[in-house]
């Protein structure tokens, strides 16, 4: 499969380097990281250890892809949608944190748009080096859940790359339970500055189990079967699997960075019937921060 990587970060540097071992892949990201794997190929290190030289660019390259995999931050996807344009794939996956990615991809694409969530755990080291910290899996499928021979098709692919892959047939209700972890672990862990293991029996853990509570009575007045307990459990099993973790929203913070909070706690507040006022609190003193630092 021709496959192209828009975002060659962290997250789309390892699944990018985990499918070179299988298929043709171009990574499109930012020098010096590009220009490393232009000269001395990619090095996987971590859970995985592996040496590839996938093609790299700065800019969408005008050919055809099999399938392109969107793994830049959810604030830079409707830039994404309008580069992918120039190539034109026949497939088009997120794997990104948030909701709203597939459609505003959709909207801009004629191609098929999977919804992904991924439970790897990755960090760029350095240009040209991708750690995972963390083996996980990816579930795909059509964001409004069902099957599809596409998503068979892009499942077997990553599967042949050794990704450990589960097609599904309920990507709304996976979509919305890690929505409910996002939303439970990401603000409070970037605003406690705490690891995530800091939530399973510190005091920063009730926020969290009240955000993604949230979630759960949002997803379901929009349809989706998820419980208060599923959601709260879901956020107390990742916050103990990945209790060493720093979150990604602790991590921009602490390098003055830009955050996912819109598309995370934010795209809750947006779509909640009733007040949520635990992720309308966390949104507000996020989205206070990054004002602040004049990130937004
Ligand atoms: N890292 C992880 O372990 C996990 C991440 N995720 C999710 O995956 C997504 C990606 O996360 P992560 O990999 O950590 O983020 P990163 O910031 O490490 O990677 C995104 C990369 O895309 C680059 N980029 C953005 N726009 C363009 C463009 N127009 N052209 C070329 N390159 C571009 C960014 O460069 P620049 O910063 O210079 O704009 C950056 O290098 C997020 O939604 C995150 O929540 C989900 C699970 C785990
Ligand atoms: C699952 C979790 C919370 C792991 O840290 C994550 O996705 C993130 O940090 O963005």
């Amino acid at each position: 499969m021709r496959v192209l990587v828009f975002g060659a970060g962290s997250l789309g540097s390892l699944l990018g380097g985990l499918l070179a071992r299988a298929h043709d892949v171009t990574l499109v990201g930012r020098d010096p990281h590009v220009e490393r794997v232009r000269a001395e190929g990619l090095r996987v290190t971590g859970e995985y250890t592996a040496h590839v030289e996938p093609a790299a660019t700065t800019a969408v390259p005008a050919e055809r892809f099999d399938l392109a995999l969107v793994a830049v931050k959810a604030f830079d996807t409707p830039a994404a949608a309008a580069a992918l344009d120039a190539a034109d794939p026949d497939a088009v996956l997120s794997v990104q944190n948030g909701l709203d990615n597939e459609r505003t991809l959709a909207s801009a694409l004629d191609a098929e748009v999977l919804a992904g969530t991924s439970t790897y755990g990755a960090r760029l080291t350095e240009p040209g080096t991708v750690d995972c910290t963390g083996r996980g899996d990816v579930a795909l499928g059509p964001p409004d859940g069902g099957e599809s021979a596409v998503a068979e098709s892009v499942g077997a692919a990553l599967r042949a790359a050794d990704i450990e892959t589960t097609v599904a047939a309920d990507m709304p209700r996976r979509c919305w339970e890690k929505l409910a972890v996002n939303a439970g672990i990401n603000a409070v862990t970037a605003l406690a500055r705490v690891e995530n293991g800091a939530l399973v029996d510190g005091a920063a853990g009730e926020p969290a189990r009240r955000a993604a509570a949230e979630v759960a009575r949002v997803a379901r007045e929009r349809g989706i079967e998820l419980s208060d307990d599923a959601a709260v459990g879901a956020v107390e099993r990742v916050a103990t699997a990945t209790s060493a973790n720093r979150s990604s929203m602790l991590q921009d913070v602490e390098a003055g960075e830009r955050t996912e909070i819109d598309a995370i706690s934010g795209a809750v507040v947006d779509r909640a019937d009733a007040a949520v006022p635990v992720n309308e609190t966390l949104a507000a003193l996020i989205r206070g921060w990054e004002r602040e630092r004049g990130l937004r």
